[in-house]
């Protein structure tokens, strides 16, 4: 079964249409990019499917279960996690400090300033670290880390809250070309591995040939295209849209 299933979502800004009758589905451990020029809809798109927007049409799925219009906070709780182009961590907190904090909500307990994280979901903390390759910086203050680092703890952290579904904003915005596609073949094999679905914007063609199972592209709101790498490249409406000059085979 699709994790999330999308089905003619649409919405409107003063008369303009963002976003127009967008369908699809993404499955368990799919790595699905959603991509077109600036002003496509793909932040729509998101934040219909995050709660951060009501659709004015559609629907929402979440793994069978209409999710439309709910809450952020309880479209997160559903199992829709997402990591932001703003890192959202605690500088003056470890590295692991901030994954035993994630836990603790997961595992819905209160956490409490007095109170120190220390035993914690200690285990279950320093695996998730492990798994991103930051076990060597667990003791070290957050603030201090290389931002590729950060990101990589805050993959830690949305995968402490066992999402179903991962959405991913852009979530190489800032870093090093080569630090980019290692972020997200990190992000795919934890995705394999947990079977988590993740629905990824992301302007660095390179990364979305390199990652993606699927690719989606939006042009003015509706979709225009939808396959592999391989289709999409030789599509001629998105080589079109690309400026007509093949830029979708790499560069900017
Ligand atoms: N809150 C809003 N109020 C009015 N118009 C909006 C609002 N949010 C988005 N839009 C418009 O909707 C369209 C789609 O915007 P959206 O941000 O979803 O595109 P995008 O593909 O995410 O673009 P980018 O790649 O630049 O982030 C644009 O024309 C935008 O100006």
């Amino acid at each position: 079964m699709s994790v999330l299933v999308v089905q003619g979502l649409s919405k409107s800004f003063g008369g303009v249409q963002a976003v127009g009758d967008v369908s699809f589905a993404v499955s368990p451990g799919e790595m699905l990019a959603l991509i077109g020029p600036n002003g496509a809809g793909k932040s729509t798109c998101f934040n219909m499917v995050g709660g951060q927007l009501n659709p004015d049409k559609g629907s929402v799925l979440l793994e069978g279960k209409p999710i439309t219009g709910f809450s952020p906070r309880a479209i997160s709780r559903a199992g829709v996690g997402r990591t932001f182009q703003i890192t959202a961590t605690f500088g003056s907190m470890t590295v692991r400090d901030n994954v035993q904090m994630a836990l603790l909500s997961h595992h819905r307990e209160i956490w409490q300033f007095w109170r120190p994280v220390a035993g914690r979901h200690l285990a279950e903390a320093d695996a998730l670290l492990a798994q991103v390759g930051l076990e060597a910086q667990a003791d070290r203050a957050t603030g201090v880390l290389a931002y590729g680092d950060l990101k990589r703890l805050e993959l830690a952290i949305a995968m402490a809250n066992r999402p179903r579904l991962l959405l991913m904003d852009e979530p190489t915005a800032g870093m090093a070309p080569v630090e980019r596609v290692g972020l997200m073949k990190l992000t795919r094999r934890l995705a394999t591995e947990r079977g988590v679905a993740v629905l990824f914007t992301e302007h660095d063609m390179d990364v979305v040939f390199d990652v993606s199972d699927r690719i989606l592209v939006l042009n003015r709101g509706v979709l225009i295209a939808e396959g592999d790498g391989d289709s999409i490249r030789a599509n001629p409406a998105v080589r079109e849209i690309y400026l007509g000059t093949g830029a979708t085979s790499g560069g900017h």
